[in-house]
């Protein structure tokens, strides 16, 4: 039998101290140790649960160790998060499994100097009745820091940006693995049929009150293995993102530029909602994507979707294009819930990330025909990659203008921002965090 603690172990390790995406981790590893059912939604939720709680479980580590967390060793570190989260968050794990596991790991791993460690942390957690203490709220960030596991320096940004009650909002939907939403291919079937089909499989279908060819799938197992999948009946994105594909607004027979398209969500909800009729060019800068885009579009049985290897930075001639869509790279605070990871990451120099989004953002435009559209997105909730790009950008180019977003029923501003502008944030629609912003360019 597979021992997934161990497994999860490994992948944290990777993914706290090698940079890996746990996503990428915990699909490696299920291939690896040929993992299947119950093992791999343990795996994921030791996973993701650790990662989601990290600096809360470290906070209540700090009320049980006599050493400072810094200084305990990082392989120990892990057994302890692993230890702390069954016994806080998993009902079903019994106390004693929690414990007993716990130090069984450190023995595994040849932690034999921790073992003890850890089963005295553990046991004496368990003998207080699970107590721990949190912040005063007087301190609410440092509060909303510990409770929701955020770096401060992300809860004082995004205080200062929404507030203190969207922030929690935000924060508390951060928490918990997202919907399972794809997106109808109406070229290949329709959506009653589609629901019908994946209801068949034992799969729960939910609609999206704002979308109206998606659908919110659970209990649907491994989605590459239903064959409605591999027929190209749908494909999976987030809501926000088929929401910012709407808004980019495609018509059959245009043609339509998607400059950091990789891998591909909004290009394929493009050519879907274009009936497949028309162009549209979608470029990335990684060479990798570009095979995973085509692959996409194939299976889906779209024809019209040229890929190709740019850099959107550049000065590199585009088509003339009806509408173009700049899906820059981004701090990615926006999918928390997908990559629960990168709040940790604190080293990203957001003066060279917006550098690149407004370079991106200009370069793209220089072939851009009056009348055409210009949509700019992010999956990012910082000001700084959002609304500021879109002012400047405004003001360095007044022949842009802002378009009024025309809103599908079922969804409204969450915060109080131009009509052109869109911010969508996690814990309110079940979306993903997103930005976006539609321009056009003035007719001449
Ligand atoms: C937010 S993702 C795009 C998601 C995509 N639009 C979708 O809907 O599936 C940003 C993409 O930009 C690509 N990228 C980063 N820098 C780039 C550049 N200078 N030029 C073109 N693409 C770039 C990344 O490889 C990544 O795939």
């Amino acid at each position: 039998m597979a021992n997934v603690r161990s497994i999860a172990h490994n992948v944290l390790y990777r993914v706290l101290y090698e940079d890996a995406y746990s996503a990428i981790a915990i699909n490696n590893a299920v291939h690896k140790e040929n993992l299947s059912g119950v093992d791999v939604s343990f795996l994921s939720a030791l996973v993701y649960g650790v990662l989601e709680r990290k600096l809360t479980l470290e906070y209540i580590i700090r009320q049980y160790s006599s050493i400072r967390i810094k200084k305990i060793e990082k392989g120990t570190l892990i057994v302890l998060y692993l230890g702390m989260y069954q016994l806080i968050y998993m009902d079903k794990v019994p106390d004693s499994a929690a414990v007993n596991e716990s130090v069984k790991l450190c023995k595994q791993l040849r932690l034999y100097k921790s073992s003890g460690f850890v089963n005295a942390i553990l046991r004496n957690f368990v003998r207080a009745d699970k107590a721990y203490c949190l912040p005063d709220q007087q301190n609410i960030v440092k509060y909303f820091s510990v409770v929701y596991s955020c770096p401060e320096s992300m809860v004082t940004e995004l205080i200062a940006t929404y507030g203190q009650d969207l922030t929690e909002k935000a924060l508390r939907g951060i928490l918990g693995r997202p919907p399972i939403t794809v997106r109808v291919n109406t070229l290949k079937t329709d959506k009653s049929t589609l629901r019908r089909e994946l209801e068949k499989q034992g799969a729960t279908v939910d609609d999206i009150s704002f979308l109206e060819n998606s659908l919110n799938l659970s209990a649907a197992g491994s989605i590459d293995q239903l064959p409605q999948y591999r027929e190209g009946h749908f494909f999976v994105e987030d809501a926000a993102s088929q929401l910012c594909a709407e808004i980019l607004g495609a018509q059959p027979d245009e043609t339509i530029a998607d400059v950091c398209a990789a891998p591909g969500g909004k290009s394929l909800y493009s050519a879907i909602r274009m009936e497949n009729r028309g162009a549209i060019y979608s470029y990335d800068i990684h060479e990798h994507k570009i095979k995973l885009m085509e692959d996409n579009a194939r299976r889906l049985g779209i024809s019209i979707i040229r890929t190709a290897l740019r850099d959107a930075s550049s000065a590199c001639e585009l088509p003339a294009c009806d509408r173009i869509l700049c899906d820059v790279p981004c701090s990615g605070w926006g999918i928390l819930r997908r990559k629960p990871e990168i709040r940790y990451k604190t080293d990203t120099n957001i003066d060279n990330l917006t550098k690149l989004q407004y370079s991106i953002l200009c370069m793209s435009i220089k072939d851009l025909p009056s009348d055409s559209v210009l949509v700019y997105s992010t999956c990012t909730l910082r000001k700084k990659e959002n609304h500021d790009i879109i002012s400047r950008f405004l003001e360095e180019h007044p022949d842009f203008v802002g378009e009024p977003i025309k809103l599908p029923e079922g969804i409204d501003h969450i915060i109080e921002e131009e009509p052109y502008c869109l911010t969508l944030l996690p814990g309110v629609y079940d979306t993903d965090g997103f930005f976006i912003a539609k321009l056009r360019r003035r007719p001449t």
